[in-house]
């Protein structure tokens, strides 16, 4: 039985890939305004689940509700309208456009009938932009090109981006990879702000990182959960210890 409170529940989904078990049967839940982590070694199925949440790789068995609404076999970009976001770790943002002009392309316009007129609302969608802006820490870079934003500040901005669709579930893969210590200070509270009127799912190998940002995480092994909890629970687990931090 599925709890319908959940924004995300997954269960018993399994995705094989030539027989192999990416994802053998794995049951999860995520709260609305929940921050979950996903850590785990390398092949533990971490990106497959996030692709199979998505859209972007089948299921082969099991179910993905997200606000109780099955997601398996609709199209990615019927997911993307539901109001499911999802960050790669390569940003593609549009390089030669401004950062307002980034934000500004990525409001959706044909979400609904109502989107579509509020597109045409551009004081609408200015206002959408700042309050973007102000949230990703590029409110006083609207008219730079994003190709001359540092690494960290691309990174915001695809989430920016992202955030433009006010998603209810935003899904973001290693969002600290090549940042320096302060661009990760800033992730992570910028991170800690988005989570509060959405669910967030985070891959993650920086433990320090993790500590920061997660009111839960999740431990992956083999396509399967080996352990879920708080931080110092799910840290000082002896299965954990074994696959994963003592290495
Ligand atoms: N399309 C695919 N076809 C075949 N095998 C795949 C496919 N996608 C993933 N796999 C396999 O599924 C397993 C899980 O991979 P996945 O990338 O999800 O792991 P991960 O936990 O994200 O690892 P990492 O931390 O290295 O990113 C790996 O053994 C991988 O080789």
């Amino acid at each position: 039985m599925s709890n319908t409170d959940f924004a995300l529940a997954v269960e018993d989904l399994t995705v094989a890939f030539d027989g192999f078990k990416a994802i053998d049967s794995l049951t999860l839940y995520v709260d609305r305004n929940e921050l979950r982590v996903i850590i785990g070694p390398n092949g533990a199925g971490k990106t497959t689940l996030l692709d199979l949440i998505c859209g972007k790789t089948k299921a082969s068995a099991g179910s993905i509700k997200f606000k109780n609404t099955e997601l398996t076999g609709m199209a990615e970009h019927k997911r993307v309208r539901l109001g499911i976001g999802r960050k790669f770790q390569t940003p593609s943002i549009y390089e030669n456009l401004s950062v307002f002009q980034n934000l500004e392309v990525s409001y959706p316009s044909g979400r609904s009938v109502l989107g579509a007129l509020a597109f045409k609302c551009t004081d609408q969608v200015k206002a959408r932009v700042q309050v973007v802006a102000e949230d990703i820490g590029l409110a006083d870079r609207l008219q730079t090109e994003a190709g001359l934003l540092s690494h960290g500040q691309k990174q915001w901005l695809e989430i920016g981006m992202l955030l433009m669709q006010e998603p209810e579930l935003l899904m973001l893969d290693e969002p600290i990879a090549g940042m320096s210590s302060r661009e990760r200070e800033l992730t992570a509270e910028l991170l800690k702000r988005i989570s509060q009127n959405r669910a967030v799912i985070v891959i993650e190998h920086d433990m320090d990182f993790v500590a920061q940002i997660a009111h839960k995480v999740t431990v992956m092994h083999q396509g399967k959960i080996l352990a879920e909890g708080p931080m110092d629970k799910v840290q000082a687990d002896p299965k954990v210890i074994d696959v994963y931090l003592g290495h």
